[in-house]
């Protein structure tokens, strides 16, 4: 029986994949398995049965990537499921930024009992005027999942479009529209933009993204809109932007206690990917990942290990996560062929510094072969799958 254990809400869809073999709940010891949305595990006590965590959407920073590299525990994200949900609640933003909407409604919920109220609606209206976003400029940073949709949302809606993504994948390159205007340095986004949105992983190399430096390269009256992370901007130097103009909104669906009640600030409480959909959505590839990690070995969306797939064509299955260097695979079947062991099938696949290898055996591999794959200089993990 294998124990996966929830750290946060996860959607029931999800759950009911799995079958007997599996026990899920959130008060579970010694568990094989987490599944986790935006919980920090920063501090985790790593239990020792512990072999993957998926996080049920996209942002990582939640969790020790490397301590979990360290160990041999595979991480999990679920890429792209819940994109369009944060693509709506972007387009949401955008026209919260740009009509005065916010601090209307908020102004006509205070008038109930006003007899005069259909007057004074049409005395008030001007202190809520707002521009158009047909025509404006938006810039995209992080043309991922998220950003490619938003991006080529935003060309529907009439507006010019630059995206900056150093990485951009070859995939996301497809999906993007030919109008995007994909641009290679930043300050050309910065300085063209009437709208920023930011769709960006939060890491060392991103943090405070938007600071004083980059802020003085945008427009007077830049409208920015953070779906990403909190830690892309730097809240100090923002606060001074929005209180000079320089920032006309700030749209966050990261409120921290410094902006949270500025006026030209409009919280949102992180509400990017709670919608049904997405959350069956990521829940269920979650879950599937899990399962299928935890019954074949099969990494599928790993942040932190090759992803390696193959069907399970023997009897028996061993899976290795060591470090990528020379000799480890000659190493590892050395050790099988003392045994006489049959190997019928090898994939090997590597990601940086860490490498997995899996190996389809006809027959048991001894206790005694894998004891000495585990000692072997650079071998992290070992897990036997039977069939
Ligand atoms: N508000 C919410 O509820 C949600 C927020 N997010 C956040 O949005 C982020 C993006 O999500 P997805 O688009 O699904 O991820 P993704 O991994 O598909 O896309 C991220 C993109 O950012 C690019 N990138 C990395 N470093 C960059 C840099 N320095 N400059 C410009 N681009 C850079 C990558 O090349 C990649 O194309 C997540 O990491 C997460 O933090 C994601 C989902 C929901
Ligand atoms: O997928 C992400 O990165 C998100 O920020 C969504 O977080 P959540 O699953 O809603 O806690």
């Amino acid at each position: 029986m294998y124990k996966i254990k929830l750290y946060n809400n996860i959607a029931q869809k999800g759950l009911d994949r799995f079958n007997d073999r599996f026990l899920v709940g959130d008060d579970l010891q010694e568990e094989d398995a987490i599944i986790v949305r935006s919980a920090n595990l920063h501090d985790l006590d790593y239990a020792d049965n512990l072999k993957a965590i998926a996080r049920a959407g996209a942002g990582v920073n939640n969790i020790d990537l490397e301590t979990c590299t360290q160990k041999g525990i595979v991480v999990f994200n679920t890429p792209g499921a819940n994109s369009n949900a944060v693509k709506e609640l972007v387009f949401a933003g955008l026209l919260l930024a740009s009509r005065d909407i916010y601090h209307g409604i908020e102004w006509a919920k205070s008038q109930s009992g006003n007899e005069n109220l259909s007057k004074d609606v049409e005395k008030q209206k001007k202190k809520y005027a707002g521009n158009e976003i047909t025509g404006k400029t938006l810039g995209v940073i992080g043309l991922g999942a998220i950003g490619i949709q938003v991006a080529n949302l935003a060309l529907r809606f009439g507006m010019q479009v630059e995206g900056y993504d150093p990485y951009i994948s070859v995939d996301n390159a497809w999906s993007m529209s030919r109008w995007v205007n994909h641009v290679k340095d930043e300050k050309e986004l910065f300085a063209n933009a009437d709208y920023i949105s930011l769709h960006l992983p939060l890491m060392d190399s991103t943090k405070n993204t938007i600071n004083k430096e980059t802020i003085a390269l945008m427009k007077d009256g830049v409208k920015i809109l953070n779906f990403a992370r909190g830690g892309l901007v730097n809240d100090e130097d923002m606060l001074e932007a929005l209180n000079s103009g320089k920032v006309a909104v700030y749209v966050t669906d990261f409120p921290s206690p410094l902006l949270a009640d500025h006026p030209h600030v409009i919280p949102i409480p992180h509400l990017g990917a709670s919608t049904d959909e997405s959350e069956e959505n990521c829940a269920i590839k979650a879950a599937d990942e899990v399962m299928e990690y935890l019954t074949t070995g099969n990494i599928i969306n790993s942040v932190n290990m090759p992803n390696a797939f193959a069907p399970f064509t023997g009897n028996y299955r061993i899976c290795v996560i060591h470090e990528n260097k020379p000799k480890m695979i000659s190493q590892i079947t050395d050790k099988l062929a003392s045994e006489d062991a049959n190997i019928e099938n090898l994939l090997n696949k590597s990601k940086k510094e860490i490498a997995y290898t899996i190996l389809d055996l006809d027959q048991k591999p001894s206790e005694k072969s894998i004891n000495e794959i585990k000692e072997i200089r650079g071998v992290v993990r070992v897990e036997v799958y039977e069939k």
